[in-house]
């Protein structure tokens, strides 16, 4: 076997096009455009390389990106006033703020601070606490993103076997509780997991985020599994690779997302579509 490709491109792209002509419908009606401010702080090569990402899918959507590129040396107050001031602007409707933070920063007060209506990346508690709870709103881009591409290939998550590789905030947290949503029995691996390999061996989806180069080992993928690779690293020879053995894991897998053009372009193009989400669905229910 030799699995097919899950191509996250071209699907980010469809998902950025379509909210580009709902946007287009909402100014053919005189409203606004959709608009967020992109928050980043210091100069990290790749958060640069991500928040540039989403400016240009704001542009191709139609949506206002308002840039805030603030100095490594931004003091925390000054960031919780700035977001402040942002929850209280009438023409934006969506605060995305870049992780990682500088050290000196307290991630957590700062997401808290988002109002959880602009909260485009769904990771403030109430958001976090409402997909838990059943009542998805704001729904973290990278695993909502990943439910996309599911869709897109008619994936049977319900009844099915998921392994979530990863348990951070962004990605395996939350992917943990989209697949149990939609109906998987869902094991989530971590640091402590005693025998990764036969966690992984047993899932019929698989979803690797835990930011180390081939950590899943091909030989460990049940033949016809669904393989989604959240990671992504670059090696000492500027290749940019994932978590998972691809050519291995291909060999065995139905379905594999590739690194790059998998995942990283739905975790852009879902923000696209929450921003827009932000700015319409929202109103009659947070504001
Ligand atoms: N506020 C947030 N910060 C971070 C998030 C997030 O969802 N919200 N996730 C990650 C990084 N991330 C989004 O910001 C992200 C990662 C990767 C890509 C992407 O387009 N990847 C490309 C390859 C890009 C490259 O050449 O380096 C791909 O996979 O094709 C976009 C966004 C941490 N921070
Ligand atoms: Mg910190």
């Amino acid at each position: 076997m030799s699995g097919n490709i899950i191509d996250g491109r071209a699907i980010a792209t469809q998902l950025i096009e379509r909210i580009g002509q709902q946007v287009a419908n909402l100014s053919a009606t005189g409203q606004r455009p959709p608009g967020l401010a992109v928050i980043l702080v210091g100069e990290d090569p790749a958060s640069q390389v991500y928040v540039n990402n989403k400016r240009k899918a704001c542009e191709r959507a139609g949506i206002v990106s308002k840039a805030f590129d603030l100095p490594p040396d931004t003091t925390q107050h000054s960031l919780l006033t700035l977001i402040d001031e942002l929850n209280n602007d009438a023409c934006i409707d969506g605060i995305l703020v870049q992780l990682p933070l500088p050290a000196h920063i307290n991630q957590e007060l700062v997401i808290e601070r988002i109002a959880p209506s602009k909260d485009v990346d769904g990771f403030h508690p109430y958001n976090m606490g409402r997909l838990a709870l059943r009542m998805p709103v704001l729904r973290p881009c990278t695993p909502k993103g990943i439910m996309t591409l599911l869709e897109s290939i008619n994936a049977s998550v319900r009844g099915s076997k998921a392994t979530i590789v990863g348990a951070s905030n962004i990605v395996g947290r939350p992917m943990s509780l989209e697949l149990l949503l939609a109906g998987a029995t869902v094991t989530t691996c971590h640091r402590f997991t005693k025998d990764l390999a036969t966690e992984v061996a047993a899932a019929d989806i698989v979803v690797v985020g835990a930011g180390k180069p081939g950590l899943v080992k091909g030989e460990w993928i049940k033949p016809g599994a669904i393989v989604i690779d959240v990671g992504i690293n670059r090696l000492p020879n500027g290749k940019l690779v994932g978590d998972v053995e691809f050519e291995e894991a291909q060999r065995r897998a139905s379905w594999i997302t590739p690194v790059p053009g998998g995942v990283g372009q739905m975790t852009v193009a879902t923000l696209i579509e929450n921003t827009f989400y932000a700015a319409t669905e929202l109103h009659s229910v947070q504001r």
